[in-house]
């Protein structure tokens, strides 16, 4: 198996019950809802994605021919002291059109332990350790557990009720980005005072400035 990866770089988690934790994160390209093209929006399944993820030309970024080359560049972007444990995240596009347990069991073999955030439109493999499903209006949902249901609010047709009844550990509501952004986290804080199941979700990468 190869792997097309967009970038590669070390951060903080930004978002969700780990923001604020050090991490790798690992992007890879391409998603099945929609294809990263701007002409496309309109008319695609996931409309107001806020993430380039078309190609292999960003920092880190390239085709990787095994699991353990690209586990080995992950290996090489963490720049955490060497006590401690090393957190990967694999984001997108979709990660989990190209994630396997071959790299799932190389980057466990490295040290690190494996978040993964994905659509919820592909069974993960075996072996994640934190799974961070986000559901898409208009999208079958296949995986109906994991560590945390990261909803993007709001949604027309993927009201937060409609998830309450699934397997997850944490529910969360991350306002959705774009222009109605700060209604849109107005409409969350309602919801999540109204719902104390839900926590809010602030992507606070975005208002620190970094990646
Ligand atoms: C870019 S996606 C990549 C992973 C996967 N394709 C997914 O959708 O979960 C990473 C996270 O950003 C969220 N996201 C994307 N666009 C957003 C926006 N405009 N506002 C808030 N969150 C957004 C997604 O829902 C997901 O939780
Ligand atoms: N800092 C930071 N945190 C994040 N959490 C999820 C992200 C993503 O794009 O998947 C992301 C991201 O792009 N940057
Ligand atoms: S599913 Fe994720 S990566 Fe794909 S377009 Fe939507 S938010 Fe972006
Ligand atoms: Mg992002």
């Amino acid at each position: 198996m190869s792997y097309a990866v967009k970038e590669i770089f070390y951060t903080l988690q930004g978002e969700g019950r780990n923001a604020g934790r050090a991490a790798v994160f690992c992007r890879f390209a391409g998603c099945n809802l929609w294809s990263g093209r701007e002409v496309d929006r309109a008319t695609a399944v996931c409309t107001f994605c806020d993430t380039d993820f078309v190609g292999m030309d960003g920092v880190g970024g390239g085709r990787f021919d095994s699991a353990r080359d690209l586990a080995s560049a992950i290996e090489q972007a963490w720049r955490g002291s060497a006590v401690g444990q090393r957190f990967v995240v694999l984001t997108g596009g979709e990660p989990l059109l190209q994630v396997d347990k071959d790299l799932v069991d190389a980057l466990h073999s490295a040290g690190f332990e494996v978040a993964a955030e994905t659509n919820g439109t592909v069974v993960p493999p075996a072996g994640i350790d934190w799974l961070c499903v986000s559901p898409k209006a208009g999208a079958p949902l296949v995986v109906t557990a994991g560590d945390e249901l990261k909803l993007v609010f709001p949604q027309a047709d993927a009201e937060p009720e409609r998830f309450e009844a699934l397997a997850f550990r944490h529910l969360l509501l991350q306002p959705m980005d774009g222009p109605e952004r700060e209604a849109n986290t107005a409409a969350a804080v309602a919801y999540c005072l109204a719902h104390p199941r839900w926590r809010l979700s602030l992507q606070t990468h975005k208002f620190l400035g970094i990646p």
